[in-house]
């Protein structure tokens, strides 16, 4: 692995998430309702704004061909909108230069040559498309009589471990079912985020259980700034999500929580909490790597 830049300074900032509602089977309504979603949670000032999982295609199998779309990303090489494929990303792209606001576009199905990925894709103020992950861990469970679902029938893994820098903070990525392998999001800590967002949609089943748990676990475990955003919960779908999109200090406190119809949240993230917690309880600086192995980048050994 190449050295790692170093992390911006982390200043304060303003997140916002956006519990996206009326998810339909027609693709360009629910870009026209997420750009006015976008619109209005700009209308609050935050300096970054967050989408949900899939928020441009209903969840499940049937639909992840029908709404894939090529993105054709390369990591590290500039990327031309205008010459996008993809109409998620030509609207998202546009409304972020549009607000001068960062945004993280929760998760579309992306179709790359004979493979698919749930893929989620990040813009900066100017509308520049700067960062891109795939879900690194496909959501295969089974849990007899409540639910099944198997994303690997139709989706690939992604195989990288991603974050972004902005001028107030370094940024991880995951998308939802990536947040029960705690390597992830200790990688990114251990890369110096300072907050992780992971578009997410839970279902009901864990949602209740496990959905705040991981997020709060997650937070704790790397002292971080933790966030979820979810679609709405909507009882016509196919795939009924948890909704709850939520921030999480790294204290483990919730800051902000939706409930599960369509809602804009937003909080403040403030540096100081993420520094007095580390001063606090010093785990960041107890750790037994004589004991077990270092997880660190290669480049920081
Ligand atoms: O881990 C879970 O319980 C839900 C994960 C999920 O819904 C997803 O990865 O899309």
């Amino acid at each position: 692995m190449s050295k790692l830049a170093k992390a911006p300074v982390f200043k304060p900032f303003t997140l916002a998430l956006i519990q996206l509602g009326g998810i339909s089977a027609n693709k360009a309504d629910n870009l026209k309702h997420a750009r006015e979603m976008i619109l209005k949670a700009a209308g609050k000032k935050p300096d970054l704004i967050v989408l949900p999982e899939c928020f441009n295609s209903p969840y499940g199998h049937v639909h992840f061909p029908v709404y894939a779309e090529k993105i054709g990303f390369v990591p590290g090489a500039p990327y031309d909108v205008a010459q996008s494929e993809s109409d998620s990303v030509k609207m998202l792209s546009a409304v972020a230069k549009e607000i001068g606001t960062w945004l993280v576009g929760g998760s579309i199905p992306e179709r790359d040559n004979d493979k698919m990925y749930n893929t989620c894709t990040v813009y900066n103020p100017q509308g520049d498309l700067i960062a891109l992950h795939r879900k690194v861990h496909l959501f295969d469970i089974d849990i007899p009589g409540k639910i099944t679902f198997k994303e690997s029938e139709t989706l690939t893994a992604g195989s990288s471990i991603n974050f972004f820098d902005t001028e107030f903070a370094r940024i991880g990525l995951g998308i939802c079912y990536d947040i029960r392998f705690p390597e992830q999001a200790m990688i990114l800590a251990r890369q110096e985020c300072h907050v992780l967002i992971y578009p997410g949609a839970f279902n009901m089943t864990t949602g209740p259980l496990h959905w705040e748990l991981l997020q709060r676990g997650r937070a704790v475990d790397n002292q971080v700034f933790f966030s979820m955003c979810s679609p709405a919960r909507d009882l016509t779908a196919g795939y009924h999500a948890w909704g709850h999109s939520m921030i999480v200090d790294p204290m483990g406190k919730v800051l902000s929580e939706a409930q599960d119809g369509e809602e804009i949240i937003t909080s403040e993230i403030d540096p100081q909490t993420f520094i007095d917690t580390r001063a606090g309880i010093p785990v960041t600086r107890q750790r037994r790597f004589d004991v077990y192995p270092d997880v660190a980048p290669a480049s920081d050994k």
